[in-house]
């Protein structure tokens, strides 16, 4: 292999980066730089003139995604035959790579072979169950903070004997919570996320044979997006080095944004000193964005204090001016990007191209009505995720129990769906079985049933339950996994059920029920789930790769994401929305300092993200919650430089509809008939017209007598209609 070809495409910092002697570094860099590029040319200038072995090779990105896609440009860099796969290259999340040595070693990690991954909702439902079971008072310990508790002292690597309660009664019961928890948890077989990570940590520590085989098989280390480690992953990647392996880790202090999920931005700092040899290795030329662009993202992060300090430039041009648009309310905004988007595609630009980013998730609904409306694909990256429906969990839980009866999450979300009688004082009398014998409910069940604890009602229909399940188990045994799942969902009584539900949710969950049955058919067991089940691999990815892609139809569409999820990945036209005081920063983090740096950071990824064009929305008023509030731009909108920005001013009417509407002028004129002089229109209000019935302005253009409305009527579509003849009454 031409050893040129491997730094073609790079700077001179990079290509020192990739063609560093085996060793410790540490490539801090800026948004964009290429950080991830270098590490995926090192991984194949290790392979192909350090002549390192595949197998040798760890690879730790930020999502599962981010993993498929290095893995997939390290092969065509190496230029493999097509057909050929990085075999033994392990690449891939903390979470995952992790959970795949556990599989592993799962005997001596002290795992059931058919442990089961518990999701943040499963997780929180248990506890739910549980500390009304032990009669906690819900103001005082709500479930869901026992679940910050938890998996907080998790990623600390603390189980409950090494806590400090420090004499506090307080945190004596959030100890005896975790114990409680965690003790329910090993009966049943079940890890949490942060689980994961704790057990494979400690089975490292507490067997040095098992450790020292990875050390010695695992010489290369890489880590991207390391800025946002926590303590756990920090001392495992240690752990895993020991004193003979290279470890190279990229990064970016301004990017650190888990710190609220006990990420430390520290362990960079740490790295230097606990590696040994540990060199740094610095790039400055941003690739990604135009001038504008980078310049806004600069001068925004340049208000944190306490950075490691980078500069960033880039050799593009100045490009657009980043873009802000004061909308005048949330359908405003949505119905401004919905036009932005389909003006990018006249001007010949793709829909992938585009991404919207808000800073919470609850922000998207109304985005995807005006995306709807527009008839625009959209996909949510990690929002309501496929994999978390409820039909689609209903249905994985089945599978759950079907492949380990002893799963209490999965036992307790299907025991009375669809209903079967089983009410809640048969569900609490197994409960209590399950904590006085230190059993799980399907053996509470059977204990229950044999020494009469139960109405001879309850009995019988408990007892139907046990045989249909085991009726699964048998009948489904030999059948391939798509025909076990189908079996499932159909002899559940699920399908059922859920064909009943009338309208449109209920065919959409029938929909989905039979897109997970195309799940099963399309799913490729990957090479580290050899040993295990098919069922078992299926089971395991539902819940770790939920929500990374939507599952449907790889049409080209906009892609909508939290800023969160947008780490790493990049796109030529970006929307920010809802950058207002109260959501971003949000409301939570203005007091405090600390806090809010941490939204400036989330802010300046946000910015980094987009290549050619940016737009920064804000609404003046915003309904969230059920509740209609009025806003003010963010901080972060005027901390971006003046010579880089544009306001972006579309519909004079609007605004002018805005200012008589906060002047207090535009009364409630119920019923009353507009003629031509009346011009007070306004998105968002309610109308009837006298053919099309009832609808509701979405888009309000031109002035006075050429004042044109865009309607959506119910039932009749959206029209354009010419204001002052369209004799419309306000309902
Ligand atoms: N030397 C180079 N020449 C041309 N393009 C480059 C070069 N280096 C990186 N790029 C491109 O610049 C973009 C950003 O690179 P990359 O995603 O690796 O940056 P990053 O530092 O990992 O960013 P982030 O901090 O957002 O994760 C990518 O499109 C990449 O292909
Ligand atoms: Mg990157």
């Amino acid at each position: 292999m031409d050893i040129s070809e491997l730094l073609d495409g790079l700077n001179d910092k990079q290509r020192e980066a990739v063609a560093a002697p085996l060793g410790n570094y540490l490539v801090l860099a800026g948004a964009g730089s290429g950080k991830t590029r270098v590490l995926t040319h090192r991984i194949a200038w290790l392979i192909a003139v350090e002549g390192i072995s595949e197998g040798a090779i760890m690879a730790v990105t930020f999502t599962n995604k981010a993993a498929a896609e290095m893995r997939q440009r390290i092969e065509s860099t190496l230029a493999l035959h097509s057909s050929r796969r990085l075999f033994g290259m392990w690449v891939g999340t903390f979470h995952s790579i992790a959970h795949r040595v556990l599989r592993a070693h799962y005997a001596d990690a002290g795992l059931p072979q058919d442990f089961q991954i518990l999701d943040s909702e499963d997780q929180l439902r248990l506890l739910k169950r549980l500390l009304k079971l032990h009669n906690y008072d819900e103001k005082m310990y709500p479930a869901k903070q026992a679940c910050w508790y938890i998996n907080n002292k998790k990623d600390e690597g603390l189980r409950p004997h090494q806590i400090d309660d420090m004499n506090d009664r307080q945190e004596q019961e959030w100890i005896k919570i975790y114990r409680l928890y965690q003790d329910t948890c090993d009966r049943a077989g079940l890890v949490d996320f942060a689980e994961i990570l704790l057990r494979a940590y400690e089975l490292f520590l507490n067997k040095p044979l098992i450790l020292q085989n990875y050390q010695r098989r695992f010489g290369q280390i890489l880590v991207d997006e390391f800025q946002d480690t926590n303590k756990i992953q920090y001392e495992w990647i240690r752990l895993l080095a020991g004193k003979t392996g290279n470890v190279m880790i990229v990064g970016d202090d301004d990017q650190s944004i888990y710190g609220w999920r006990g990420a430390q931005v520290e362990n960079i700092q740490k790295f230097l000193d606990d590696f040994e040899r540990a060199k740094t290795i610095r790039l400055e030329q941003n690739y990604r964005s135009t001038g504008n662009i980078l310049q806004a993202a600069n001068q925004l992060i340049s208000h944190n204090s306490n950075r490691l300090g980078k500069d960033l430039w880039t050799e593009d041009d100045k490009g657009e001016p980043v873009g802000i648009y004061a909308a005048f309310n949330e359908l405003d905004e949505a119905l401004f990007v919905s036009s932005q988007i389909k003006s990018w595609l006249e001007d010949g630009g793709k829909l992938d191209e585009c991404a919207v980013l808000y800073r919470s998730n609850s922000q998207s609904r109304v985005l995807e009505e005006a995306l709807i409306r527009a008839q625009i694909p959209y996909r949510i990256y990690g929002g309501m995720r496929f994999f978390e429906r409820q039909e689609i969990k209903d249905a994985l839980a089945y599978l759950r129990l079907v492949n380990n009866r002893y799963d209490d999450a999965a036992f307790e979300r299907v025991i009375n769906t669809p209903t079967r009688g089983i009410g809640d004082r048969t569900l609490e009398t197994l409960r209590q079985l399950t904590r006085e014998r230190q059993i799980t409910l399907w053996q509470a069940t059977q204990v229950a049933i044999q020494e009469n604890k139960l109405t001879g009602r309850a009995a019988t229909a408990l007892m139907r339950f046990v045989e249909l399940i085991n009726s699964l188990v048998q009948e489904t045994e030999e059948m391939p996994l798509f025909a076990q799942t189908d079996f499932v969902i159909k002899h559940s009584g699920l399908y059922q059920m859920y064909e009943q539900e009338k309208g449109e949710k209920g065919e959409v969950r029938i929909e989905n029920l039979e897109e997970l049955v195309s799940a099963a058919r399309e799913f490729i067991k990957p090479d580290e789930a050899d040993e295990m089940s098919d069922l078992t691999a299926f089971l395991t990815h539902a819940s770790l790769e939920a929500g990374e892609e939507q599952a449907g139809p790889h049409q080209s569409c906009v892609q909508m994401m939290t800023l969160h999820s947008a780490k790493g990945l990049e796109f030529p036209r970006v929307f920010m929305v809802g950058v207002e005081e109260g959501i971003f920063p949000s409301f939570m983090s203005v007091e405090e300092p600390g806090r809010l740096e941490e939204e400036r950071r989330l802010a300046y990824v946000g910015i980094t993200r987009a290549k050619k064009k940016l737009t920064v929305c804000y609404a003046e008023s915003r309904r969230l919650y059920g509740k209609e509030e009025r806003h003010i731009p963010s901080r972060f909108i005027n901390e971006l430089p003046e010579e880089c920005v544009q306001a972006v001013r579309l519909r004079g009417t609007v605004t002018r509809a805005y200012n008589r509407f906060a002047a207090g002028q535009s009364a409630v004129n119920s019923g009353r008939v507009f003629t031509a002089d009346d011009n007070e229109w306004k998105t968002g209000q309610k109308v009837r017209h006298a053919k099309f019935g009832q609808g509701t302005i979405i888009n309000v253009e031109g002035s006075d007598n050429n004042t044109r409305l865009q309607i959506a009527f119910q039932g009749q579509g959206i029209k354009w209609l010419i204001a002052h003849l369209a004799k419309l009454e306000r309902v």
